[in-house]
């Protein structure tokens, strides 16, 4: 079995526990008094390569990278930094994240945020919505293409943000003809954990480029995201390196200041 296939047991297993204590009839009630979710396209496009900065303890290749107590403190110095868009990871067995983290980081910041997840059922976008998301991850290679498409048309039905994760061509071919407007290339295989940053050279070209394009993992610092950009990306995805460097507004105001260098502006 795949870790991703592991993954998705757990997910399925948690998400079983979730759903027999707060029925979907609750969560919609919840969800009628939430703000309209922000305009997270609008954030993605601004002039310059954008920063999505990552909320993450934990992972299946690294185990665990660090405590972080107060993902809303970390969330603040994010936002200060300048990210346009913050992630939060709220698997539970192998990421260390939770719903609850979603919903403190929603109390600290303004900035728009993004709940990442292994999305298998429409209850998770309702769950993400209620948590104070503004966008949901949705991985192709954990989805058939019907339960796909059904989902980035509930998602944006809610008000809320897909960004489709690819990681081949067909996946590639499969988020277009899905209708996605936004696009992550994941430099790391979530079959096997490996990461190869040409993956996202490789497809990059094959995405439209009305899609925003996003370049996810393996980012160390600067370099790493002047060498997206020069494949393509109009954002990138940053965890580890944020969480481990001990300074986390330091490191997203680099790579937030890289990215604004006057040759990478009007790119979109
Ligand atoms: O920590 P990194 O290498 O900067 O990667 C961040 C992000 O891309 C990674 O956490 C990720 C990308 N896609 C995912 C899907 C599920 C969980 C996690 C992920």
């Amino acid at each position: 079995m795949s870790v991703l296939d592991e993954i998705l047991d757990g997910v399925r297993a948690d998400l079983a526990d979730r759903q027999a204590a707060v029925p979907l009839e609750r969560l919609k009630e919840q969800a009628a008094a939430v703000p309209v979710p922000k305009d997270v396209v609008a954030a993605l496009r601004r002039p310059g390569v954008q920063v999505v900065a990552e909320v993450k303890r934990s992972s299946p290749s690294k185990g665990a990278l660090a405590a972080i107590a107060d993902p809303s403190a970390l969330a603040r110095d994010y936002a200060a930094g300048g990210a346009c868009l913050i992630s939060v990871l709220t698997e539970q067995r192998r990421f260390g994240g939770s719903l609850a983290d979603l919903a403190a980081v929603r109390a600290a910041v303004d900035t728009p945020l993004l709940r990442k997840d292994f999305v298998v059922t429409s209850y998770q976008l309702w769950e993400a919505l209620v948590h104070g998301a503004d966008a949901v991850l949705l991985i192709v290679a954990a989805l058939e293409q019907s339960a796909l498409v059904s989902l980035v048309e509930r998602a944006e039905s809610l008000g809320l943000t897909p960004l489709v994760e690819v990681h081949t061509e067909e996946e590639t071919q499969r988020a277009i003809e899905a209708g996605a407007t936004v696009i992550g290339v994941n430099a790391r295989d979530l079959k096997t954990l490996r990461v190869d940053r040409d993956v996202f050279t490789k497809l990059a070209p094959l995405i439209p480029d009305d899609r925003i394009k996003i370049a996810e993992s393996g980012v160390r610092g600067p370099h790493d995201l002047l060498a997206y950009a020069g494949a393509g990306a109009d954002a990138v995805l940053v965890g580890e390196s944020l969480v481990i460097g001990g300074h986390p507004r330091e490191a997203v105001a680099d790579l937030v200041t890289a990215g604004a260098h006057p040759a990478l502006r009007d790119r979109h």
